[in-house]
C-alpha cells in the first residue's frame, strides 16, 4: 500500500492546476493560467503531485451537483489516481451515485439536474461546452448496480456493440477485440463456446462480468463500477472481486459500495462521503484503521449508516 502525505487537497490543488495538454481543450484557459492561480488558492501547490510521484487519471474539483432543487454534491474536491481502485463509501443517499455519475456527463442526462465545478480527465475539463458528452462516456465506462446486457442480443455482440458505436467494423479486429474484452473480464473460457447465445442465458454474475467486457472494448481510460457485486451471489461477488483485483493493473477504477469489507479488499483509496459532502479521501488503510475525522471513524467502525 502506497503511503503519502494527508495533504490530499494540496494534491488536488496541483493536479486542478496542471495546465492542460497543447491545444487541448483547456487550452485557452490554459492561456489565462496564471490570473487564474491568483484567483483560486486551491491552484497555488503545483508541485505536490510531482513530489507524491502519483499520476491522477481524474479529479473532481468544487463539484456541486442538483437534482432540481435539491443539492445532491457539495463542492466535492476528490483526486482519482491513475492505474489504482478508488472506493467511494457513505451511508445511503449520500451521493456516491450522483458524483459517479458525473464523472462521465450521465447525471445531466436527468431533466432538471445540473452540475457546477469542474471534473478534470487528463487535466482536461469534460464540462467544456467544446466536449462531446458521448467521447467522455467511451473514455470513462459505466458498469452498473444491476448487470443490464442489451437482452435481444447474443454474447459476442453485447461486446461488439460499442465497438460499432465508435465505427470499428472490420469483422477480425472486432473478433479479436471481443476476445480480449471478455479474456479481460475474466468471461472468456465461460463463454468461447457458445458466444452466439443470447446474453440472458449467462447468470447474473456473468452478465456482470459481460458488461465489464463490454465496457472495455472501447478502452476506456476510467471505469465506474456503482455497486457492481450488491445483484450478485457471493461466489459471483467473489469473482469481480478478484477480476477488478486483475484489472487495477491496467485501469484507473472508481467503485461505489455499501460493503465495507468490499472497499477494504479491493481499493488503494478511499472517499468517505456524508450528506453530499467529501468528509475524508486517503490511503484506504488509513481511512479504515486510523481515519482523521471522527464521522469517518463512526462510519467504517459500525456505528451509523
Ligand atoms: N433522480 C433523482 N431525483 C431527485 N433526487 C434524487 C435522484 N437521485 C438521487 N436523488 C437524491 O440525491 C441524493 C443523493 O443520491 P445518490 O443516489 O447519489 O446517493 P447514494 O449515496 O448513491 O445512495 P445509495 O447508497 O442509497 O445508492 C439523495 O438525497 C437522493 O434522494
Amino acid at each position: 500500500m502506497r503511503k503519502e502525505s494527508k495533504d490530499v487537497a494540496g494534491m488536488v490543488r496541483s493536479f486542478a492546476s496542471r495546465p492542460a495538454p497543447d491545444g487541448g481543450l483547456d487550452g485557452a484557459a490554459a492561456l489565462s493560467a496564471p490570473l487564474r492561480e491568483l484567483t483560486r488558492p486551491r491552484a497555488q501547490v503545483r508541485a505536490a503531485a510531482a513530489e507524491a510521484g502519483e499520476e491522477l487519471a481524474m479529479a473532481a474539483e468544487n463539484l456541486s451537483a442538483w437534482y432540481g432543487s435539491t443539492q445532491a454534491l457539495r463542492s466535492v474536491t476528490l483526486p482519482i489516481r491513475s492505474r489504482a481502485v478508488t472506493a467511494i463509501i457513505g451511508p445511503s443517499g449520500c451521493g456516491k451515485s450522483t458524483l459517479i455519475r458525473c464523472f462521465n456527463r450521465l447525471h445531466e442526462v436527468l431533466p432538471g439536474a445540473r452540475v457546477s465545478g469542474r471534473v478534470l480527465l487528463a487535466g482536461r475539463n469534460i464540462y467544456d461546452p467544446r466536449v462531446d458528452p458521448v467521447e467522455v462516456r467511451r473514455k470513462v465506462g459505466m458498469v452498473f448496480q444491476k448487470p443490464n446486457p442489451f437482452p435481444t442480443m447474443s454474447i459476442f455482440d453485447n461486446v461488439a456493440a460499442g465497438l460499432h458505436l465508435v465505427g470499428i467494423r472490420n469483422r477480425r479486429l472486432v473478433a479479436e477485440v471481443v476476445e480480449r474484452s471478455l479474456r479481460m473480464a475474466a468471461l472468456w473460457d465461460e463463454v468461447k463456446d457458445r458466444l452466439h447465445d443470447n446474453a440472458m442465458a449467462l447468470s447474473g454474475g456473468q452478465q456482470q462480468r459481460l458488461c465489464v467486457a463490454r465496457a472495455l472494448a472501447v478502452e476506456p481510460e476510467v471505469l465506474l463500477m456503482d455497486e457492481p457485486t450488491s445483484a450478485l451471489d457471493p461466489i459471483s461477488s467473489g469473482k469481480l472481486e478478484e477480476l477488478i483485483g486483475e484489472l487495477r493493473r491496467t485501469y484507473t477504477i472508481v467503485i461505489v459500495t455499501h460493503n465495507m469489507q468490499q472497499a477494504a479488499r479491493v481499493s488503494d483509496y478511499t472517499a468517505f462521503m456524508l450528506l453530499g459532502e467529501l468528509v475524508e479521501y486517503g490511503p484506504t488503510d488509513d481511512i479504515f484503521t486510523n481515519p482523521t475525522d471522527e464521522r469517518t471513524e463512526a462510519y467504517v467502525t459500525g456505528r451509523f449508516g
